[in-house]
């Protein structure tokens, strides 16, 4: 069987060049004849310049929602997010229908023409799925829609964050410390192999970068000069002037230096490649780091997965044991509500029981029933009063159940 094909979701603040970069990797991938199949999740680009074979504008209408459901633009998104994700059945099934996994498309319409099956088979060579999100992260990131989306995308195929920043907005310490916290809560929420994709090398080199993660003493040196001419906390490139900037003072120094020895742990989890999605400087690298990723995915991941589905697995049949409990607890009420309660000492449990004791005080043989007799007693009674020998294997599978299901004291 080929290999499953990898998964790259692009995610990215708005404006780091996410759509230029799924662009260029798409040509890349094109032109080294490898065509991905590409999925779009933004429900509110108005165009992207490439082909989608998935595109969630295709089912849902995202200016509609807005207007039905009297959402504004993030709401929109969500709930645009959150009705594709009902859906995420076909999407996986078509998904892997194209990619090879499955014999036959799980789309309505069922079997496949004659020319379907001729596309089906070429597409049966993809090695990438290209995944572009909403360039409101948190929508993404954070929303149940795009966990679904993602763990269902990670349950069928290796699947690997490429995480887009903007690189001349990442210049100071000051911003390249809220986009590292970003990348590190994106990494423990979503729980995937990362790549940190610093776009738009061609205006600024992302080697500062590289430093920064790889030399904490770099990064502090960084801090310090930054503070010292006042650039601290302003926009890239502005000087404030002599003196702290506007969040230069030692409070916001000592917080990014704590900072940066705290996530020095977390860079070790990642890979950091410099692209240009407009010169296509860094994407050959690029594709290095997604087969590390991947492998790495197969390697640690995948297991962790299982392991975290096998636990959901249990948990459930746990519940499943307790309800049944609880169920069978239910049912004892029933012997046990009459028990030392307000019966009356002789007052029959059930009908059946007032004819026994009728007929067998006729007898003169007083058996009427203790109320503290479990059902247990007064079934093994029964069994050797009724039929006067050794209960059958039948008779015995019941009296077990009795006893297992503790409804008997
Ligand atoms: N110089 C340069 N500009 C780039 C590069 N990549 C993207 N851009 C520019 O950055 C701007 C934003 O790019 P997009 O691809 O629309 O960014 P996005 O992240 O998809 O934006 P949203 O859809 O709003 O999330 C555009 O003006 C692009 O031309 C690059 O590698 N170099």
């Amino acid at each position: 069987m080929a290999p499953k094909p990898v998964a790259v979701v692009c995610v990215g603040m708005a404006g780091s060049g996410k759509t230029t970069f799924m662009q260029r990797i798409n040509s890349h991938l094109h032109a080294k004849g490898d065509p991905p199949y590409i999925m779009n999740l933004d429900p509110a680009v108005r165009s992207i310049p490439f082909n989608s074979n998935i595109d969630i504008r295709d089912s849902i209408d995202y200016k509609e929602v807005m207007s039905q459901y009297n959402l504004g633009p993030n709401g929109g998104i969500l709930t645009s997010l959150n009705l594709f994700a009902t859906k995420v059945d076909q999407i996986m099934g078509i998904l892997e229908s194209r990619c090879g996994m499955m014999p036959e498309p799980i789309t309505p319409g069922a079997s496949m023409t004659a020319p379907e099956k001729a596309t089906a088979s070429l597409e049966n060579h993809i090695n990438h799925i290209l995944v572009d999100t909403p360039g409101q992260i948190e929508v993404f990131v954070w929303s149940a829609s795009g966990q679904i989306l993602l763990s269902s995308l990670a349950s069928a195929f290796p699947t690997v964050l490429a995480y887009v920043i903007d690189t001349p907005r990442t210049a100071s310490t000051s911003t390249f410390m809220s986009n590292m916290l970003y990348a590190c809560s994106i990494l423990y929420k979503t729980k995937l192999p990362m790549i940190l994709v610093f776009n738009k090398t061609d205006v600024q080199s992302a080697d500062f970068a590289k430093d920064w993660m790889t030399d904490f003493e770099t990064f502090q040196a960084a801090l310090q000069k930054e503070e010292e001419t006042g650039q601290f906390g302003g926009l890239e490139g502005e000087s404030t002037g002599s003196g702290p900037g506007p969040g230069g003072n030692g409070y916001m120094g000592s917080l990014l230096n704590s900072m940066s020895m705290v996530l020095d742990e977390f860079y070790k989890h990642l890979q950091v490649v410099g692209v240009s999605s407009m010169t296509g400087e860094g994407v050959d690298e690029f594709f290095a780091a997604v087969g590390e990723k991947a492998a790495e995915f197969e390697r640690d991941y995948r297991p962790e997965l299982e392991r975290r589905r096998h636990e959901r697995e249990k948990d459930r049949s746990a519940r499943r044991e307790q309800e049944l409990g609880k169920l069978m607890k239910d049912l004892e009420v029933d012997t046990e509500g009459y028990r030392g309660h307000s019966k009356p000492k002789d007052m029959p449990e059930t009908i059946s029981d007032l004819d026994d004791t009728d007929e067998e005080e006729s007898e003169g043989d007083d058996v009427r029933v203790k109320p503290e007799e479990s059902l247990t007693e007064r079934y093994e009674q029964a069994l050797t009063k009724n039929s006067g020998e050794n209960p059958t294997v039948d008779d015995e599978s019941f009296l077990r159940y009795v006893k297992q299901a503790n409804i008997n004291r």
